[in-house]
């Protein structure tokens, strides 16, 4: 393998993962079909298409300004493709506005945090929970279920941020909100889970964390997750499927062992010739 794509952190690291072989077999949770965007005169993505399996984990890297996340806008309905259509779990999606994917068991973060900031971290995951409560946000955060309250302890627990229940959203550090915002995309209870450069501002103990939480939500609890992600080593580790975007395009996909060898990969992040050095 080339040394500089070692260097780079692409490097397979668990090639045993292969449950993204199954794809071909079953029908996929999360169907692309050739989607493109175009802002003025400028493609921002052009005939996308890749499929998820159920229970997965599925990466989409690629180097800045490639289309990840025009292509996660459209999924979660907050772009409309020109061309193309998003289906999920067998129902085209292609109009859903962006609060029926709620609904449909769509929760999204974001790369820019979406947080309210001046509340503290259990009252914004017990917000997270209002679509699937029949009570409203305000009679929610004033006499929550014992069941709703238990629910949030346990996502605050489980993305590690129990010793920070209390605390006020805007007081913590870039990781941890990005935490609190995975912990209330949770409380919407989805199937399938859009996160937006998840492990951003984390330190390398809690990448580990989040590298073991988010492949138990796919393997245990049979959540879909689909990431947008430039830490390499946590994509490398968690995901079955790796699709690789550049300038709007898809020029490679494949498990993490096959990503991290393609020459078209390794050209796209490094330069014209890397491949080969
Ligand atoms: N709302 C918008 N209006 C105009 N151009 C946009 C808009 N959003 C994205 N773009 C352009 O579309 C292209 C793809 O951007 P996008 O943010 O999807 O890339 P990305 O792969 O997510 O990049 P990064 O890794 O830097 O976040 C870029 O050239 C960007 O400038």
């Amino acid at each position: 393998m080339n040394a500089l794509v070692m260097d780079a952190g692409l490097q397979a690291q668990a090639p045993t993962r292969a449950a993204g072989a199954q794809m071909a077999t079953t029908t996929p949770f999360l169907d692309v079909r050739g989607i493109t965007v175009r802002f003025g005169g400028l493609t921002a993505v052009n005939n996308l298409s890749f499929q998820v399996a159920q229970g997965t984990v599925h990466a989409l890297i690629g180097p800045n300004g490639a289309g990840k996340s025009t292509t996660f806008n459209c999924i979660s309905r907050y772009y409309q493709p020109t061309e193309g259509a998003i289906v999920l779990d067998g129902v085209d999606v292609s109009r859903a506005r962006p609060h029926q994917m709620a609904g449909m068991g769509v929760a999204r973060t974001f790369q820019n945090l979406e947080l309210f900031g001046e509340l503290s971290v259990y009252e914004n995951v017990l917000l997270g929970c209002h679509s699937h409560s029949a009570r409203g946000p305000r009679a929610l955060l004033r006499r929550a279920t014992g069941e709703t309250r238990d629910l949030v302890d346990s996502l605050i627990e489980r993305v590690g941020l129990s010793h920070d229940r209390d605390t006020v959203a805007r007081e913590l550090d870039f990781g941890h909100q990005k935490l609190l915002e995975l912990a209330r995309a949770l409380a919407l209870k989805p199937r399938l889970l859009l996160l937006d450069e998840p492990a951003a501002g984390l330190r390398n103990r809690d990448i580990e964390s989040l590298d073991h939480l988010l492949s138990d939500l796919a393997r245990r609890d049979g959540i879909t997750v689909l990431l947008v992600e430039h830490v390499m080593q946590l994509v490398m580790s968690i995901s079955d499927r790796i699709t690789v975007m550049s300038f709007g395009e898809k020029i490679a996909e494949g498990t993490p062992a096959e990503i991290g060898r393609n020459e078209r990969v390794i050209e796209a992040y490094l330069g014209k010739g890397a491949a080969n050095e």
